[in-house]
């Protein structure tokens, strides 16, 4: 089984390392032997700790995958082109396709999945999501008999890492930033993480599979972490809650049939919630369906090591279909539900509102979120004077509403500013 790599970096690097020194023990598993037969790199002078022949590495990565005697391809370069032309053209040449690349699956993968139908090839991902965590196969193999209801997960290692340093050390935004960049969690362009990119990609491919319909990058509301502030975090521990980054993705049965909605933003979860100890650049996923109840996956979400696991996993299992002369399910969309936009998905907020310290300022703000059916679960006043603040959590409510609410607020005369609005989630 003649095997090329499509770049070495921080994943790549890793799975070169593990094919090579793990390959007897791979051999067996598999049945063949897995020949690493040319490595695609953009730098081939650069320093790399492998002790693999100069020959194998090339900067031709087009004629890598035009070669006739590869029989699997492993895209770890990441991003959109030529990532997305090289998979074709692997599957088209007879290759089965093994790749981590969330951004390109969330944007173009009916593409890709048609390419592999078309070849009879796999094309397997689950280094995609959640890094080494398995939650790719679970949702398309072991659930395909259960009805998903939601998905709700911490799926960036890198803003889940930056959010925990900030709420437990207190920590800067850029030199947590730094450190994760660092530790090879963070995207090559680390705006992809911070600003919500790479988990919308992620909610859009867990959403996809969890719904069986085509959900893409587009269709998600995405907010990133840049604008979570100190007070956002300290305000979060004194509600007894902390503050992460969840991708959230939600069947919605309605009169009128089921709908999806695929959101990604910061939120703050009660400290007894599952999620709320997940800490570092670990991530987790919650799955909740019809029959088998409440699952949750937890792991490393991000790294070299640990996404080389589930890239590996997946050679494997497409190694031996190939043996086999098979291959395994392909994309199923085949439900093709509605996904809403932002303004209909319902949850908690917490509302903070910079207000004059005077009679009547409650009532006025108590109206303008009964003007548009928006109930208040509870209220506090800190401060007092020119530094009065109302700390507002509602009940559930939708988006649009609640965006309309905090309009009329910033009307008001006796408010001076609405200084934060974020979503609660996992209260009861
Ligand atoms: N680092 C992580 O924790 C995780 C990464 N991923 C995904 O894995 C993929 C790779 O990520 P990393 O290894 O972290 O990125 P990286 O930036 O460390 O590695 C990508 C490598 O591809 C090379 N490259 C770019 N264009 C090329 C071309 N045309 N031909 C040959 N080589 C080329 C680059 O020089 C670089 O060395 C991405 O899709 C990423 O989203 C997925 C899960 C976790
Ligand atoms: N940059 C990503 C890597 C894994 O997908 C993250 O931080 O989670
Ligand atoms: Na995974």
């Amino acid at each position: 089984m003649r095997v090329a790599l499509l770049g070495c970096g921080v994943v790549g690097s890793e799975v070169a390392r593990l094919l090579t020194r793990d390959a007897s023990e791979l051999a067996r598993r598999v049945g063949a032997p897995l020949e690493l037969a040319g490595i695609a790199v953009r730098r081939p002078g650069r320093e790399r700790d492998l002790d693999l022949p100069a020959e194998l590495f090339t900067t031709d990565a087009h004629a890598l995958v035009a070669r006739e005697d590869i029989d699997l391809v492993i895209e770890v370069i990441g991003g959109i082109e030529p990532a997305r032309e090289l998979i074709v053209t692997a599957l088209e040449n007879g290759a089965s396709v093994v790749t981590a690349n969330k951004a390109l699956l969330a944007e173009d993968g009916g593409e890709l999945f048609a390419a592999a139908a078309k070849a009879e090839r796999d094309l397997a991902f689950e280094a995609a999501v959640a890094g080494a965590i398995p939650i790719v196969r679970p949702l398309v193999e072991s659930l395909a008999g259960d009805t998903v209801h939601r998905v709700l997960g911490i799926v960036n290692g890198t803003t889940n890492f930056i959010l925990d340093a900030m709420t437990t050390h207190g920590s800067g935004f850029e030199e947590v930033l730094e450190e994760a960049q660092r530790l090879g969690y963070a995207e090559a362009d680390p705006t992809a993480d911070i600003e919500g990119f790479d988990a919308a990609s992620k909610a859009a491919i867990l959403a996809s599979l969890a719904f069986h319909s085509r959900v893409t990058i587009g269709d998600v509301h995405r907010e990133g972490i840049v604008e979570v502030t100190a007070a956002d975090v300290r305000s979060a521990a004194e509600m007894g809650c902390v503050v992460k980054l969840l991708a959230i993705c939600e069947r919605i049965d309605g009169p009128d049939g089921a709908a999806v909605s695929a959101r990604v933003h910061p939120a703050m979860i009660p400290l007894d919630h599952p999620l709320a100890s997940v800490r570092g650049a670990f991530n987790a996923v919650f799955v909740e369906s019809e029959s088998a109840g409440q699952l949750m996956f937890y792991g490393p979400g991000a790294g070299g090591a640990p996404t080389a696991s589930a890239v590996l996993g997946d050679v494997v299992s497409v190694a031996r279909n190939r043996l086999k002369g098979v291959w395994g399910p392909g994309e199923s969309t085949h439900a093709q539900l509605e996904v809403l936009e932002i303004g209909r998905a319902t949850t908690r907020y917490h509302v903070q509102i910079d207000v004059d310290d005077r009679a009547g300022v409650l009532a006025a703000v108590a109206a303008a979120f009964a003007e548009y059916d928006v109930s208040i679960k509870t209220v506090r006043q800190e401060g007092h004077g020119s530094d009065a603040q109302l700390v507002i959590v509602t009940h559930e409510a939708a988006d649009a509403d609640l965006a309309a609410v905090v309009a009329g607020l910033r009307d008001l005369d006796m408010v001076r500013d609405v200084s934060s609005v974020m979503r609660v989630e996992g209260m009861l």
